[in-house]
């Protein structure tokens, strides 16, 4: 270990000699046009050592000789900022995230409400919209004209779109052109797509186009981070259980076969909050990750989550009316749908979550 030390600020830091020495941002360790290292870890001798260091008032760096002959000088606050205590604290004080029942995410609709014209006009807007979509999981972009092409012009206003065997702009109605429950008249329960990919779409959005000589079709979405602080709080054990036990999704219709495996509640390793919850109970495959002796524990575990998502208190109901987007993170906030009559066509899209995040932090709204 070396110990660093920032006179100006009189901080000390102990570091582990080979990670300061592969952290050197030189140009010659360090690609500066692509922020790609420009050497393999084994190019390095495992053994290498600082023969000596020392502060330069005049520059605020650290120069750092080492025993392979390179010469580094560090910004401390680089590697004060890079250690994990640091990406912890501004993890855990920068989520400003809103967990919210239906009472809570009505009192705050002002902030979810958006126009397709400022959309189009503002980048501010834009980064208003994914800050709001950050903090709240929801957003909903009004005046869009209740057609496929215009969805898509404010989606890709947005972000990019996901492409899957659904297609990159899908439209469904009751007409089977999949074989899933969607593409019926039918109710679903509160649920998250994708269960079934490798990589959940991080975004999910609706535009209901048309509703007509029917009724009944109303969504219902619940905030998956308020349901599992709930559980965490209510029953500890369920919660751990159900963040470590794989529960199999599955898709299967002709010439398609999707299977993944994940916990229904996937944490962040840095501050146990929730990076993604994987519910739905209808795409669920054979369980077969646990011996029978442990079944019970898992089904009552899960049964006490479903009963949070389903309480009326947590469910905000809405119409979703033609010229409305709901777009909403996929990995976060749970959706549904009343059983319906008369003829109903939904259009909309899939966001890749790295192209959701990537945007948010391109945008200074998350790190
Ligand atoms: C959205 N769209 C109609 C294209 C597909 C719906 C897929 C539904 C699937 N059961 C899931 O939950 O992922
Ligand atoms: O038809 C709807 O409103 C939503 C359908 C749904 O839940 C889905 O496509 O995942």
């Amino acid at each position: 270990m070396l110990n660093l030390k920032h006179p100006p600020t009189g901080q000390s830091l102990e570091v582990n000699q080979f990670w300061l020495r592969d952290h050197c941002r030189c140009g010659e360790c360090l690609n500066l046009e692509t922020n790609q290292r420009r050497f393999d870890l084994l190019d390095l001798p495992a053994n290498v050592h600082a023969l000596s260091q020392n502060y330069c008032y005049k520059t605020d760096k650290l120069e750092v000789e080492w025993s392979d002959g390179h010469l580094s000088s560090y910004d401390f606050d680089f590697i004060f900022a890079s250690q994990r205590e640091q990406v912890i604290s501004r993890r855990s004080e920068s989520t400003s995230l809103t967990a919210w029942n239906r009472s809570i995410i009505l009192q705050n609709e002002r902030h979810l409400r958006y126009s397709l014209p400022q959309l189009v006009t503002s980048d501010e807007e834009v980064k208003s919209v994914i800050t709001s979509l950050i903090r709240y999981g929801i957003v909903f972009i009004d005046d869009v004209a209740p057609n496929p092409t215009m969805t898509e012009l404010a989606l890709r206003r947005l972000f990019p779109l996901m492409k899957t065997f659904f297609g990159e702009m899908w439209t469904f109605s009751d007409k089977k052109d999949h074989a899933d429950t969607a593409y019926t008249k039918l109710y679903l329960g509160s649920h998250t797509d994708n269960t079934y990919f490798c990589d959940a779409a991080g975004l999910q959005a609706l535009h209901c186009i048309e509703h007509s000589g029917g009724d009944g079709g109303e969504n219902f979405f619940v905030d998956g981070l308020y349901v599992v602080h709930e559980l965490r709080r209510r029953h500890p054990a369920a919660f751990d259980l159900l963040s470590r036990v794989l529960v199999p999704g599955e898709y299967i219709e002709e010439g398609e076969h999707h299977f993944h495996m994940a916990p229904i509640i996937q944490l962040d390793p840095f501050t146990g909050e929730l990076i993604q919850l994987r519910l739905n109970v209808y795409d669920r495959a054979v369980f077969n990750t646990l011996p029978q002796s442990e079944m019970a524990d898992f089904y009552a575990s899960l049964r006490l989550l479903l009963e949070i998502v389903r309480d009326s208190e947590h469910q905000w109901n809405l119409k979703l009316l033609p010229g409305t987007i709901v777009l909403f993170d996929n990995w976060r906030v749970l959706h549904g749908r009343e059983a319906y009559t008369g003829r109903r066509t939904m259009t909309g899209a899939y966001v890749q979550r790295t192209d959701f995040l990537s945007k948010a932090r391109v945008l200074g709204i998350i790190e």
